[in-house]
């Protein structure tokens, strides 16, 4: 079944988004199950940020009965990735709602396409990409053991989520790194001591203790 998809509120969003002052974003990478949610609540408990977990608005848009609803459900079965415009007008809408300039944008860009149609249509680049880099045992365990009921947390599509990852999110890491702005965090420890090395992140350098 072909991709529903309808452009035109991305315009008009852009279009009120480029009159106000661009706001701070942060992009949280990192592979299925490697704490990016996790470590997005404790930031902004702490740091004045919004969290925006695109595949949450996914999950948000297939049960408000949207008529993408079949389309993005069948493609987080599988792993996929679901077409650009359908998740930047999801994240737009959610940042024109919240009234925050800061925000946490997990998951997203989770390929090129995803990042260059970011880019082109908000005009907004990243100022930090947080990348939580975990090996896949430890991915694999978090996920079979999180228990939230989701669909795509079963072996058969873990290995396919892995697979995409590798694939198509690492280069999106590596551009990011090519030009400065990926600040790679050891997530294989516990939550706590990944927080700290977080903490780093968002800290001022001024404000650091001694
Ligand atoms: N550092 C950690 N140590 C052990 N368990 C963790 C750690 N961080 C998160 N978890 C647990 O692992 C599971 C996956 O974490 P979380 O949902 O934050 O990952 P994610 O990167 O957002 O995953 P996804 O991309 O699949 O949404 C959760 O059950 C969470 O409680
Ligand atoms: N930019 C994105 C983000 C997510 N998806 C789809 O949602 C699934 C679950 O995402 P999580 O971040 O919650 O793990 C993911 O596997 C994709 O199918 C997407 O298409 N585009």
């Amino acid at each position: 079944m072909g991709t529903v998809v309808d452009a035109a509120p991305i315009k008009a969003t852009n279009e009120s988004l480029a009159e106000k002052k661009k706001p701070t974003v942060v992009f949280v990478l990192g592979g299925p199950g490697s704490g990016k949610g996790t470590q997005c609540s404790n930031i902004i408990e702490n740091f004045g940020y919004t969290h925006l977990s695109a595949g949450d608005l996914l999950r948000a848009e297939i049960k408000s009965g949207s008529e993408n609803g079949t389309m993005i459900q069948n493609m987080i079965k599988e792993g996929k990735i679901v077409p650009s415009e359908v998740t930047i007008k999801l994240l737009q809408r959610a940042m024109e709602e919240s009234h925050n300039d800061k925000f946490l944008i997990d998951g997203f860009p989770r390929n090129e396409e995803n990042r260059a149609a970011f880019e082109a249509v908000t005009g907004i680049e990243p100022s930090v990409v947080l990348f939580f880099d975990c090996h896949e045992k430890e991915m694999e365990r978090r996920l079979l053991s999180r228990n939230e009921g989701r669909v795509d947390d079963n072996i058969e599509t873990i290995r396919k989520r892995f697979r995409v990852f590798l694939e198509s999110s690492i280069p999106v890491v590596e551009y990011y790194e090519s030009k400065g702005k990926v600040r790679k965090i050891d997530a294989a420890r516990p939550i706590e001591e990944v927080f700290e090395s977080v903490k780093v992140v968002f800290t001022p350098k001024n404000e650091k203790a001694n």
